[in-house]
């Protein structure tokens, strides 16, 4: 017999629950298919616990430096991991039992458990039960591919998703891949007592920043004791008796670096390929993102996808956005696009990268006049008085229409300053209305306006 719902939403990362919810209130019929956790990549093997355990790697450092500051605590600082992981697992666990109480508590919401597959364009399988819907929403989200490496089979690779139930620390952490995730893990790692060495095929780290923002995250870790082979090509991995050795080049010379772990930080592809897209009629691109319009509508006109499955954003903040598009479009009436968002995003090493808008490198290829005011955390008050001087803070502005362009701010608190920002790129407003106005101090913020007193032609 078969199941008939007013809407499916297939996925619950950080567009669908929050999709799934509001659609039942708003009088409708609803399933909620998850063939695994709730919450996604985000509660699960993301943000929630990467965020945690970088927040116990910072204290392990500001630890060690304790004595810089005339704090004694006393004998050689170390990391109990079961305790740093039984920490991070309190923290993931109390997200996913809020969720799905919330969940389990909407009124008109079914929850199915299992993995949904297309058999047409208005029906999908689930543990061999037929459900219909006359709305679908896809929100299947991503997981992570490994390097194509030769011998990459023969030994036990690491993902985010397998580091999160690691035990003991790795006596030395071999990060493939230095982006986001990469970078992420390899400052923790380092922090926690590990030897790191991240192997990177580009000849810098997150290629996507500028020039300069590159190079300073390279200072920042390798002063901390992070290792990095970047332009790196011909590599193969092989078993070693107590872990893994990779073989490779950087120019004509060949390393070989012996890890007792190895995490495979390279990017991610869409769970796309085992969803019977092709029973529905859905196109995908050439890497099985699903193609969507500016409204997040799929070629079939009664299903959308929404979240890193769409190629549209790969964030947990734009995946939520997402569901907040769809549901101005479809129940408030709205015109709300994804044009309309401004690229925001952190890397959340310490300090962090506060990313908004165009790169350099993007201003430049408009070739519009711009200008641009860089500054050094070393002339920041509130650095000093941190002893976290490291790092700079880049803004962009159009010499014309006096918008912000873009920004770059790598350090303490950008994740956070970054927002100032933000908002006046937001509200389509002139720098100069950020520049006038008045910053508390002692803050970084305070130097935001003198920044933008500081513009010269870019
Ligand atoms: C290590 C790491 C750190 C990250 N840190 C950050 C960060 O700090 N900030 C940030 O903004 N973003 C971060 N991200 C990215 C962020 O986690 C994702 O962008 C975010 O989770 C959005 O995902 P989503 O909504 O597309 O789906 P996901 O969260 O990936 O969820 C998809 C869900 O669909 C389910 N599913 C898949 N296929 C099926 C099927 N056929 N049937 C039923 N269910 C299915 C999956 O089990 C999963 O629960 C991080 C990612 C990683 C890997
Ligand atoms: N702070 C955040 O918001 C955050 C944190 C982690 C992840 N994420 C999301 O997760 C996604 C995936 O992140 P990611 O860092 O895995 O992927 P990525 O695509 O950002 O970077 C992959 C890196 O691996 C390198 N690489 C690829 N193949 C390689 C090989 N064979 N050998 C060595 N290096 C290789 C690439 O040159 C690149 O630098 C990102 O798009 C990001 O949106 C976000």
């Amino acid at each position: 017999m078969m199941d008939n719902f007013d809407a499916i939403v297939i996925g619950s990362g950080q567009a669908g629950p929050f999709l799934a919810v509001r659609l039942a209130q708003s009088g409708m019929k609803v399933a909620l298919i998850e063939r695994e956790h709730y919450g996604g990549t985000c509660v699960n093997d993301g943000c929630i616990p990467t965020k945690t355990l970088v927040a116990s790697a910072r204290v392990a450092h500001v630890a060690r430096r304790a004595a810089e500051y005339g704090v004694n605590v006393g004998g050689d600082v170390s990391v109990n991991m079961s305790a740093v992981m039984a920490r991070k697992d309190r923290i993931v666990q109390q997200s996913i039992d809020s969720l799905t109480s919330w969940l389990e508590g909407t009124a008109g919401l079914h929850l199915v458990r299992g993995h949904a597959r297309f058999t047409g364009p208005n029906t999908v399988e689930v543990n061999g039960a037929t459900l219909s819907g006359s709305k679908i929403f896809i929100n299947v989200g991503g997981r992570p591919i490994l390097p194509d490496w030769p011998g990459i089979d023969s030994v036990p690779v690491l993902t985010n998703t397998s580091m999160m139930t690691l035990a003991t620390l790795p006596e030395h952490l071999i990060v493939v891949g230095g982006s986001y995730i990469g970078l992420e893990f390899a400052q923790m790692f380092r922090r926690f007592g590990s030897e790191v060495t991240v192997i990177e095929v580009a000849d810098r780290l997150i290629a996507r920043e500028d020039t300069e923002v590159s190079a300073e995250v390279k200072a920042i870790l390798e002063h901390e004791g992070v290792r990095f082979l970047l332009g790196v090509t011909e590599a193969q991995v092989a078993p070693q008796s107590e872990g893994v050795v990779v073989s490779c080049s950087t120019g004509d010379v060949r390393h070989q670096v012996t890890g007792s772990h190895i995490l495979a930080a390279v990017g991610r592809r869409p769970n796309t390929d085992d969803l019977g897209l092709r029973a529905a009629g859905i196109e995908t691109d050439s890497r099985g993102f699903i193609i969507v319009d500016d409204q997040l509508r799929t070629n079939v006109p009664h299903i959308w996808a929404l979240g890193d499955v769409n190629g549209r954003g790969a964030f947990t903040h734009t995946s939520y956005n997402d569901f907040e598009i769809v549901v101005a479009n479809l129940l408030e009436n709205g015109q709300r696009r994804v044009s309309d968002r401004i690229v925001a995003y952190g890397l959340f090493i310490d300090p962090p990268l506060g990313r908004i808008g165009m790169s350099e490198a993007q201003v430049r290829a408009t070739g519009r006049p711009a200008l641009v005011g860089v500054m050094p955390m070393s002339r920041v008050g509130r650095a000093k008085e941190r002893g976290e001087t490291q790092g700079f803070m880049k803004v962009l502005v159009d010499a014309e229409s006096e918008r912000i362009l873009g920004a770059s701010l790598l350090c303490i608190e950008g994740d956070e300053i970054v927002h100032s920002l933000l908002d006046v790129m937001a509200a389509g407003a002139s720098y100069r209305v950020i520049q006038q106005a008045v910053h508390i101090h002692p803050t970084v913020s305070e130097l935001i306006p003198t920044l933008l007193g500081q513009l010269v032609p870019l």
